[in-house]
């Protein structure tokens, strides 16, 4: 996952005042954490210490606990961290508990896929709106929602409120779906398709592409493969997932 960030950040002069402004690395550990609070508090965990939410997130103690001042929340010594009350907390730094309206543009195999996953309503997102400039595509219904076609898209963001969307479109397509998203007010989108995206400022980009993530994975079982070849075997063993994935 890559992102391309454009103009007004929080913490920036003109924002929320109160608002942290946080590394990026931070805000993309947050997501981990409250997975794992979820996790806890649906075990019936009232505390957690910071290596116990270390290492369900599957970071180190360390980071996770700088991560966390970030936010005003150092925990109670010899009790921990409240978990509904960093729940709250990190939900609110993430902007979860808006349930923001999404919408996903390009309904082929992959836009059929995540269309009808219903885990996102349960990570604060809803997918309220479906486009695609296939007439066959056009009419069909997934997951409670009817395709429309993306001619009807301006339209549907300012109706449907829509703020985050989604292109599992070709790449051809790519970049005027795009312009289409922020010419009707979007300003976030998650782009799929393997292209680069030119954006105004102000828009967020964020690019998901599995291949790239494969090809790095195929780097280090090259790299692991040259070092087993050297006299002496392995060195650099114990690089964990994480030292691998950021
Ligand atoms: N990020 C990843 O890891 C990953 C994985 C798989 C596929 N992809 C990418 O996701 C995209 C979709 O892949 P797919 O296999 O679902 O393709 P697909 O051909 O099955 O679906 C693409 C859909 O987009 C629609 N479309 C085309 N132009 C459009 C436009 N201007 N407006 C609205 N809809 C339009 C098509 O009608 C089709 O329904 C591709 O760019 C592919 O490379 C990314």
């Amino acid at each position: 996952m890559s992102q391309q960030r454009h103009g007004n950040t929080p913490g920036n002069a003109g924002a929320v005042p109160a608002f942290p402004d946080l590394p990026e690395a931070t805000i993309a550990r947050l997501p981990e954490y409250l997975r794992a609070l979820h996790n806890l508090a649906e075990a019936g965990s009232d505390t957690i210490s910071s290596e116990g939410l270390a290492a369900a997130a599957g970071v180190n103690s360390a980071k996770l606990r700088k991560d966390l001042s970030h936010l005003g929340s150092y925990g109670t010594r010899g009790v921990g961290y409240d978990v509904t009350l960093l729940i709250d907390q990190i939900e609110y730094i993430l902007g979860l508990d808006q349930r923001r309206a999404v919408a996903l543009v390009g309904v082929g195999n992959l836009g059929h896929a995540l269309a009808g996953y219903d885990g996102f309503a349960s990570r604060g997102f809803r997918i309220v709106a479906l486009f695609d400039a296939d007439l066959e595509q056009v009419g069909k219904a997934i997951n409670g929602l009817t395709v429309r076609h993306v001619g009807e898209l301006r339209r549907s963001v300012v109706e449907d409120g829509i703020t985050i969307g989604v292109i599992s479109t070709p790449p051809s397509a790519a970049q005027g779906v795009a312009d289409d998203l922020v010419a009707a007010g979007v300003t976030s989108i998650l782009n799929f398709a393997p292209c680069v995206l030119s954006v105004p400022a102000g828009v967020d980009v964020r690019k998901v592409d599995l291949a790239i993530e494969l090809q790095i994975l195929s780097f280090h079982e090259h790299r692991k493969a040259s070092l087993t070849a050297l006299p002496g075997g392995l060195v650099g063993e114990g690089e964990n997932q994480e030292a691998v994935g950021s």
